[in-house]
């Protein structure tokens, strides 16, 4: 059994539990320490010619008492221990889950998706092992060795005992340097399963690129690799695991020997009767179990210990975005957004993303945010849904610090499409209705209208239930990032935000769309950011970003005045938007 600050709750709750296991399993274990004693006064019965056919009869009904009694009794501990550890397991994977889900973007950077599944599996197996078949071999081998020895040396002869367990040091010899071998191994198999689990889930998540690229080989081969390494790590904790069996048996054997040829001179000399010769060989074997036990329990404890410490790794880690203490109980938001001089670096970056932006937006405004890659258009969107923390003051809602706003009730209020449009492998409906707490269909279609995208969905064999693909596979890069507006629109958010929602749609859509976001979101706020000119020109302001600073802001009409970076672009697009009537006029009279 292990413990720790996350299992010991457990064990509290199923106190009573675990101790009638414990009961129930050390009472098997005295009942099964009868058994070779009733054989051997059976043998003794029988040798001397003392017993009569009742006699046996009587005892064979007995026996058959014990073995029932046994196996009610192993059926209960089996229940209590085993569906115990089984209740724990259950418990644990979802107090995993429920901790990552609230822990920030962050710590996802930071780590592989793959390790965390394989935390989640082979972890939680290991301290599942360590708690119920480690407490079974540990009550086990206390409780079965103690007795079984006491008996053979009391009941049987001291002597003989003595000479039997000569060969036993070899056990533990055994137990103390495989369990250090196999603490490595195990750590080295935990370790190639979580590769190979990182490996398959980044092959298939990326599957696009690879066909693009056709990698399908390459990955095949890759894989390969890291199957054919975890393969490896398993057979080496294998190969170990199948030493200790023959070891142990061949320990107990050697007693075996030690003991017919001294335990036959005692009984020929009279010193011991046959039925406890044949009492002691039954123990002897009663014996290779427990001392099995004795070796795995300190690899089943290792092995759950270092689980454990990685899970408790996990549940350690704390939450960085939370509520503040001083937290401002607000009803409603508006929607005005002010910025007073905000800079910002990434917690592992030493270079600022965001420099000294001072803006304000208000209440119903169109804000329009352009920049070459990189400028930090996303990263002031981070700030504003508050996925990394900033000092105070510096972004206010309704002319409250963003940083005293309730969590929940913040993002209640921001709708946001993101660049990345992950869709869940639903159906459209509840894609749509992924924000909101209930599906009511006539909302559902409104949106999807208002996204442009409505017409599309109904020409789905399945319509509005065709299921999405793992990240909506099955929809074209448009209709993703139409279903994306869809489900932020449904919101009815007091703040929209677009990240490049739609860079992936054509330029008549875009219009559409655009069109019925301004009827839609008149008096509520909507900050719009992309690359091409026409998604932001009709903003009530536009700033542009370079190198996380704002280096220029106005109207369209005002930047284009000012001849300035905004307007190279709008020229460079002008131009590209020409050859492309050009080209398709050219290739229309052809
Ligand atoms: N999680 C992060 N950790 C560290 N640096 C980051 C992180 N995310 C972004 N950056 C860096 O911050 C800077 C701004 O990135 P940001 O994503 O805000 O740019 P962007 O203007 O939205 O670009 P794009 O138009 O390509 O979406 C970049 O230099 C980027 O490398």
């Amino acid at each position: 059994m292990i413990f720790g600050k996350y299992l010991n709750e457990y064990y509290r709750k199923y106190f009573f539990r675990f101790l009638i296991g414990i009961i129930a399993l050390i009472t098997v274990d005295l009942l099964q320490i009868r058994v070779p004693i009733i054989i051997g006064n059976i043998t003794d019965g029988i040798m001397t010619g003392k017993v009569e056919e009742s006699y046996l009869l009587n005892k064979g009904l007995y026996l058959l008492l014990f073995g029932i009694s046994i196996a009610l009794g192993r059926f209960i501990w089996r229940n209590l221990i085993f569906g115990t550890s089984r209740n724990i397991e259950f418990h644990l994977r979802n107090d995993i889950f429920k901790h990552l889900e609230k822990l920030s973007q962050r710590y996802f950077n930071e780590h592989k998706t793959g390790d965390l599944m394989a935390h989640a599996t082979n972890d939680i197996n290991a301290v599942r092992m360590a708690i119920g078949p480690g407490l079974l071999m540990m009550v086990d081998a206390i409780v079965l060795i103690t007795m079984v020895l006491y008996n053979m040396a009391y009941i049987v002869n001291v002597k003989l005992t003595l000479i039997a367990i000569i060969p036993f040091p070899l056990i533990i010899f055994q137990g103390f340097v495989i369990s250090k071998f196999m603490k490595k191994r195990f750590r080295e198999k935990q370790e190639a399963f979580a590769s190979m689990t990182d490996m398959v889930q980044e092959s298939f998540s990326g599957i696009r690129v690879i066909k693009a690229f056709i990698q399908e080989r390459k990955e095949i081969e890759a894989f390969a690799k890291t199957n054919k390494n975890n393969f490896d790590k398993n057979i080496r904790l294998a190969k170990l695991r199948s030493a200790i069996d023959p070891i142990i048996r061949g320990v107990v054997g050697l007693s075996l020997i030690l003991t017919i040829i001294y335990g036959g001179r005692l009984t020929m000399i009279g010193e011991i009767s046959l039925g406890n010769l044949v009492a002691f060989i039954n123990f002897l074997s009663m014996l290779v179990w427990p001392m099995m036990a004795i070796g795995m329990v300190l690899n089943v404890i290792a092995q759950g210990k270092a689980s454990l410490d990685r899970i408790e790794k996990i549940l350690d880690a704390k939450p960085e975005i939370f509520d503040s203490k001083s937290v401002i109980e607000v009803r409603d938001i508006n929607g005005s957004v002010k910025i007073n001089d905000l800079s910002f670096k990434y917690p592992d970056s030493d270079e600022y993303a965001i420099r000294n932006i001072n803006l304000h937006i208000k209440r119903g405004q169109t804000i329009g945010i352009i920049g070459r890659t990189g400028a930090g258009k996303t990263t002031l969107i981070n700030l504003l849904l508050r996925l990394y923390n900033i000092p105070e003051g510096k972004i206010l809602i309704d002319g409250k610090d963003i940083m005293k706003l309730p969590l929940k009730m913040l993002r209640r209020n921001i709708g946001c499409v993101p660049q990345d449009n992950f869709l869940f492998s639903d159906t459209i409906t509840r894609n749509i209705a992924f924000g909101v707490n209930e599906i009511n269909m006539d909302e559902i279609i409104k949106n999807a209208k208002l996204a442009n995208v409505h017409d599309n969905i109904i020409e789905f064999k399945e319509g509005y239930n065709t299921v999405t693909g793992e990240r909506g596979i099955a929809l074209s890069g448009g209709q993703k990032q139409r279903i994306s507006i869809a489900r932020a629109l449904i919101k009815k958010a007091p703040i929209l935000i677009l990240d490049d929602a739609v860079s992936a749609v054509d330029t008549d859509t875009e219009e559409k769309i655009l069109a019925a976001l301004k009827e839609e979101r008149k008096n509520k706020t909507t900050i719009i950011i992309a690359h091409r000119i026409s998604t932001i020109k009709h903003a009530d302001h536009i700033i542009f970003l370079d190198e996380g600073k704002i280096v220029e802001e106005g109207t369209h009409e005002e930047l284009v005045a000012i001849d300035g970076q905004y307007n190279s672009i709008v020229k460079k697009q002008q131009l590209a938007a020409t050859f492309e009537v050009y080209d398709e006029k050219s290739t229309k009279g052809r």
